[in-house]
């Protein structure tokens, strides 16, 4: 679809831009499309549904595909084995692993989550022994940010539904902070025109002074030398390289590069105030779409976190019960509290944070267990998601048709001589429970999630 001159006069003034390739690459129709393998499910290549020949170069996980399938009808997207993400956004990648020190445990913050591609990412790159905030203030988003962690089977996330505003309440208690800024979104044009038609100069302005607004609330929460990754989908030198000088000049943070080979034909660029330096990405001159990368590290001293403190919200976990629990986990170095009947498994560095973020809304922390219902555990589909599953734990194995009838959560055949729980599996990943009562089997799959689109 053409772009409008009008956008074109805009961003014509952004480092690297080219108008007539810009316009050419607008016009011809390709697309691009690409995913980021899970690290910790480790999916087989000869499971997937598509060719794993093409790297994107500045991501371990990341990778293009021919064309575009229907990802809906692909298990393993259900089982949380890969994610579809834009490949410029997978830049992420070389920002963390340059500038944060290997194998150190951090806690990180990432502000704008929704729908949880840069979480995701975040949540692989992340040494053993972090752990991830992930937030999102828009309620109704939070639900896609939650089913992408669940499905992910992370263990070290807290996902919350706070305002930034809420985050200064807590100096210092991020090492890293990741503000992927909500924007105007010109870099998004290519794979949906229909965006061309609400945006405007006063949208750009207007997010301009938006993003300024989220970092100037979140900063307080990230520590002396703790590192910031700023970026957006927007090619506007106003969104970018002006935030750039805001962040350098206000908040007195230091500019950091990140090395990219030249083969890549990313544009390095350079806010024209104070020269921050910043990663710009065009369609036209790389396999991705529009995207600004900055990373900074805080030089000014922060105060300390406070616990918060008070009554927490949640209780212990009986000792009965947490004996009940025993054959169902792998492993038991793990804190467990119950929150209005549900079991919830805390790993060290989650149940470590909890007490300093009292005050956010807490949409979930940890690993859900399940509901203990008298003598028996019901267990929760994160739980089968995760990999604190103990490994006999009885299961079944479908074919991908019997696969796709229980994601829309159509009865499946009962199958094998164990009544009870049984996890469901493809390709041997898992999907979710079923509960064998002999003659049939009752499909837990989350009623929500579930695939309505028929083939
Ligand atoms: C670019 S999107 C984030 C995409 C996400 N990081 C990912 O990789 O999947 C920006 C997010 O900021 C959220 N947002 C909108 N207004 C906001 C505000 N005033 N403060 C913080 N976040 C906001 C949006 O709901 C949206 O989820």
């Amino acid at each position: 679809m053409p772009i409008s001159s009008e956008i074109v006069n805009a961003i014509s003034n952004a480092p690297g831009f080219d108008e007539k390739s810009f316009r050419e690459i607008h016009e011809n129709g390709s697309q691009v499309v690409s995913v980021r393998i899970n690290p910790s499910k480790s999916p087989d290549k000869t499971a997937l549904s598509f060719d794993l020949a093409a790297k994107v170069p500045w991501s371990s996980y990341g990778y293009y595909l021919a064309e575009r399938p229907i990802f809906t009808f692909d298990p393993l997207l259900h089982a949380g084995a890969f994610y579809v993400q834009e490949a410029s956004s997978m830049f992420l990648e070389q920002a963390m692993r340059q500038h944060l020190q290997p194998g150190q445990p951090v806690a990180a913050l990432d502000l704008c989550a929704a729908p949880g591609g840069k979480s995701t990412h975040i949540q692989s790159l992340l040494p053993e022994g972090s752990v991830l905030v992930s937030n999102e203030v828009i309620r109704s988003r939070v639900t896609i940010l939650e089913e992408n962690l669940v499905k992910w089977g992370a263990g070290n996330v807290v996902i919350t539904n706070s305002d930034p505003r809420d985050f200064s309440a807590m100096p210092g208690l991020f090492d890293l902070m990741v503000i992927d800024a909500p924007c105007s979104g010109s870099g998004m044009f290519r794979r949906d025109p229909a965006s061309m038609d609400g945006w405007s100069t006063d949208l750009v302005t207007l997010c301009s002074e938006r993003q300024q607004r989220i970092l100037a609330d979140a900063w307080p929460a990230l520590k002396e030398g703790g590192l910031l990754i700023y970026s957006t989908c927007s090619y506007s030198v106003e969104e970018n390289e002006r935030v750039a000088d805001w962040i350098t000049e206000t908040l007195g943070a230091e500019s950091l590069g990140v090395e990219a080979d030249p083969e890549w034909n990313i544009v390095p660029s350079r806010s024209d105030r104070t020269g921050a330096a910043g990663y710009r990405f065009y369609p036209d001159r790389l396999k991705g779409e529009g995207f600004y990368l900055a990373v900074f590290r805080k030089t000014a001293v922060s105060g300390h976190p406070g616990r918060i403190s008070g009554k927490p919200k949640w209780e212990k976990v009986p000792k009965l019960v947490r004996a009940g629990m025993q054959p169902w986990l792998e492993n038991d170095n793990l804190e467990f509290i119950s929150i209005s009947d549900n079991i919830i498994a805390l790993s060290e560095p989650v149940a470590r944070m909890l007490p300093y973020i009292q005050h956010l809304y807490i949409r979930s922390a940890g690993i859900s267990i399940g509901k203990w219902a008298k003598t028996e555990l019901v267990p929760a589909h994160h739980l089968a998601m995760s990999n604190l599953l103990s490994g006999s734990i009885p299961a079944i194995e479908l074919d991908k048709n019997a696969a796709l009838q229980y994601l829309r959560r159509e009865e499946i055949p009962a199958s094998g001589p164990v009544r009870g729980w049984s996890l469901v599996k493809y390709c041997g990943h898992s999907l979710g429970w079923i509960k064998n009562l002999g003659n049939r089997a009752n499909n837990y799959y989350p009623k929500e999630w579930r695939i309505l689109r028929s083939a």
